[in-house]
C-alpha cells in the first residue's frame, strides 16, 4: 500500500495520474535523459554508461500508465529517432491488428513491395518493421505501442558548444509532418552547475523565441499550435522538471 501510494503520489505530482502517457525522452547524447527517467522511476540518483541501444520503461498500477522510451543521443542512436515516432506504415499496421492473418498479409504486401521499391534507408527500415510484424505478434504490439503522446527534449544547459548541434536536432523533430501536433517540453537540465545558461539564453540559441505557447494553463484545443515550453532544471537537485511535466501533462489526452 505504501509503495501505490507514494508511486500515486509521485505521478500526481507530475500531473501524469490517470494518463496512458506513451512520452519520448530525446535529446543529444549527456544530456540527461537516462538519469531523469530513473529519477522519476525510482527517485534514485544513478550514474550512466551511455545509452547504446533504446529502453522503455512501464510503470502500471491501477489505472496508472506511464510509459517512456530513453532512446540513446549519440550520433549513431539519432538514427533510430524516426522509427519511434514515424507514421505512415507503421500506423497502417497497426489498424489491422485486430484482422485475421490472411488480411492482414493482403493489406501489408504492397506495402513490403513499396518498400523494396524504395531504395534508400527510410524504405529498409520500414522493411524490416514490417516483416518484424508479420512475423511476430510480441513486435506487432511493441509497433503500435510507439504512438507518441509527448516529446520531452533534453539540453545540456552547461554545454553552450554543443546548442547549435542540439538546435540541429531539435529542428528536424519540430519539423516532422509525424510530430506536428504532438507537444514539446524542453528541459535546459544541468541549472546547479553555476555558468548553466539562463533560460532565455537557451530559448534564444535554440531558436524559441517566438514559438513558445506560454505557461501556466494556456488552452491550445481550438488554436492548431503544437504546445512547446522550456523548463530549466537540475536532475540532480530534483528541481524544476515537475513544473514542466505539470505544464505538458495538461495537453496530454
Ligand atoms: N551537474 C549535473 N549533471 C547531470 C544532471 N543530470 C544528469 N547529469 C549528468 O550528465 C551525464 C549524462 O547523463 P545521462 O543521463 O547518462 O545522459 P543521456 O542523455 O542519457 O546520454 P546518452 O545516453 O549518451 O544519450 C551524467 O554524468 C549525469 O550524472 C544534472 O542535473 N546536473
Ligand atoms: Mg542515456
Amino acid at each position: 500500500m505504501f509503495l501505490l501510494d507514494w508511486f500515486y503520489g509521485v505521478l500526481a505530482s507530475l500531473g501524469l495520474w490517470q494518463k496512458e502517457a506513451k512520452i519520448l525522452f530525446l535529446g543529444l547524447d549527456n544530456a540527461g535523459k537516462t538519469t531523469l527517467l530513473h529519477m522519476l522511476k525510482d527517485e534514485r540518483l544513478v550514474q550512466h554508461q551511455p545509452t547504446q541501444h533504446p529502453t522503455s520503461e512501464e510503470l502500471s498500477i491501477g489505472k496508472i500508465k506511464f510509459k517512456a522510451f530513453d532512446l540513446g543521443g549519440h550520433q549513431i542512436a539519432r538514427r533510430v529517432w524516426k522509427d519511434y515516432y514515424a507514421k505512415g506504415a507503421l500506423t497502417v499496421i497497426s489498424r489491422f491488428s485486430c484482422q485475421k492473418d490472411v488480411i492482414r498479409i493482403a493489406v501489408l504486401l504492397p506495402l513490403i513491395v513499396r518498400c523494396v521499391v524504395m531504395s534508400h534507408e527510410s524504405g529498409m527500415r520500414q522493411l524490416y518493421f514490417l516483416v518484424a510484424v508479420i512475423s511476430s505478434p510480441a513486435c506487432h504490439w511493441f509497433v503500435i505501442d510507439l504512438v507518441v503522446d509527448a516529446v520531452v527534449y533534453l539540453v545540456d544547459a552547461n554545454d553552450k558548444e554543443r546548442f547549435a548541434e542540439s538546435k540541429k536536432e531539435l529542428d528536424a523533430l519540430l519539423s516532422d509532418e509525424s510530430l506536428a501536433t504532438v507537444p514539446f517540453l524542453i528541459l535546459g537540465n544541468k541549472i546547479d552547475i553555476p555558468y548553466a545558461a539562463s533560460e532565455d539564453e537557451l530559448r534564444y540559441h535554440l531558436g524559441l523565441n517566438n514559438f513558445t505557447t506560454g505557461k501556466g494553463k494556456v488552452n491550445l484545443v481550438d488554436s492548431n499550435v503544437r504546445p512547446l515550453e522550456v523548463f530549466m532544471c537540475s536532475i540532480v537537485r530534483k528541481m524544476g522538471y515537475g513544473d514542466g511535466f505539470k505544464w505538458m501533462s495538461q495537453y496530454i489526452k
